[in-house]
């Protein structure tokens, strides 16, 4: 730091208490004054010392008219690093100096300048506009916003074809609807059953003790609801005499197999009615057209009588490989 410029040009004697202030000279001077005089500096130290010397710009005004009408306001000057140089020829003429530039704040070789970029010293100040002006916004294309992901490309998996797979929810169900050869049409469209049932499905109210639930503890109960000791050979005559009337039994065949229905009609969801139709005959069709879902076999495992034979063939059947 040039302490030795600045006793060369500031009077200590007549320095304000806060002279030592680097920003004290320049207090005194109208704010627009250093940067109108600092433009001119750095073209000052790329000419000649002579030319520097004569120069009004080479130094702050505060400079020009301090010394001349104010001697006691300290100035500095730009031109520090000739002032330099030239204590470093003159170091013997202390009194000399009075007459040199005020030094310049900072000096050219302090730490401030150090700091600072080489080309800092060359580059012409900032006007004011441009120091007051915000910083630069970023150019558009920094600012662009990151690309679109199409929300098609995030799911691979097809939809139409996992759709289609999908069972309706709350659509209508296959074979659901009203049940068939039951009566006209109903006048809606055939949206409603035509059946009056307690509720839309054709389900009737079960007596207590009869629900699905009971009906599966029955089938494991071991009881013998076929109603038969032997499976039988059953000829279609045969078929229709078990009608469950007149205190028979209720058979009927599905499959080429005959069952006992009679222990189920209680439990029938669909009511004792609507099971005994497809008593003494084949019940295929109507189950079907109802209920193809349900598993006639597995809700009628029990009750299995036997397999249905051509007309004339002897009654009875010894084993269940027959049956399969
Ligand atoms: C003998 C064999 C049959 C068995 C094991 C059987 C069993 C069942 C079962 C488990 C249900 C309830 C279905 C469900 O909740 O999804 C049901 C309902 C029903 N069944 Fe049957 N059924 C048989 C024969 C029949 C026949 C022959 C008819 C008509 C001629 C019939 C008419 C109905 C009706 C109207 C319902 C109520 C509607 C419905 O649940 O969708 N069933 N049956």
């Amino acid at each position: 730091y040039p302490p030795s410029t600045w006793n060369l040009s500031a009077p200590p004697v007549k320095r304000a208490p806060d002279s030592h202030s680097a920003h004290t000279p320049t207090q005194d001077e109208p704010p627009e004054e250093p940067q109108t005089s600092l433009p001119s500096k750095p073209d000052d130290d790329e000419g000649t010392p002579a030319s520097r010397a004569s120069s009004p710009s080479s130094t702050p005004k505060a400079a020009l008219n301090g010394v001349a009408d104010s001697p006691a306001i300290p100035t500095f000057t730009l031109n520090e690093h000739e002032s330099e140089t030239q204590n470093e020829d003159d170091e013997d003429e202390d009194d000399s100096e009075d007459d040199l530039p005020a030094p310049s704040f900072p000096a050219m070789n302090s730490a401030q300048r150090a700091s600072a970029a080489p080309s800092i010293g060359l580059m012409a100040p900032p006007s004011k506009s441009a120091s007051m002006a915000p910083p630069p916004k970023p150019s558009p294309s920094l600012m662009a916003p990151p690309p679109r992901i199409n929300p098609s490309n995030l799911r691979a998996l097809p939809t139409t074809s996992s759709q289609s797979m999908r069972v309706p929810t709350n659509g209508p169900l296959p074979n659901r609807g009203p049940v068939p050869n039951r009566g006209p049409p109903a006048p809606n469209g055939g949206l409603a059953p035509t059946v009056k049932t307690p509720n839309a499905r054709g389900k009737v109210l079960l007596s207590p003790g009869h629900s699905p639930l009971d009906w599966a503890n029955l089938q494991r109960s071991g009881k013998n609801l076929a109603g038969v000791t032997s499976l039988l050979r059953v000829t279609p005559s045969m078929l229709k005499e078990m009608n469950g009337r007149k205190g028979k039994p209720a058979w009927s065949s599905y499959q080429g197999k005959v069952y006992n229905i009679t222990p189920y009609l209680p439990f029938h969801p669909g009511g004792e009615g609507e099971l005994k139709r497809a008593s003494g005959k084949d019940g295929g069709k109507l189950f079907m057209e109802v209920h193809p879902w349900v598993n006639w076999d597995n809700m009628l495992g029990e009750c299995v009588v036997g397999i249905m034979v051509p007309e004339g063939q002897a009654p009875g059947v010894s084993s269940l490989e027959d049956m399969d």
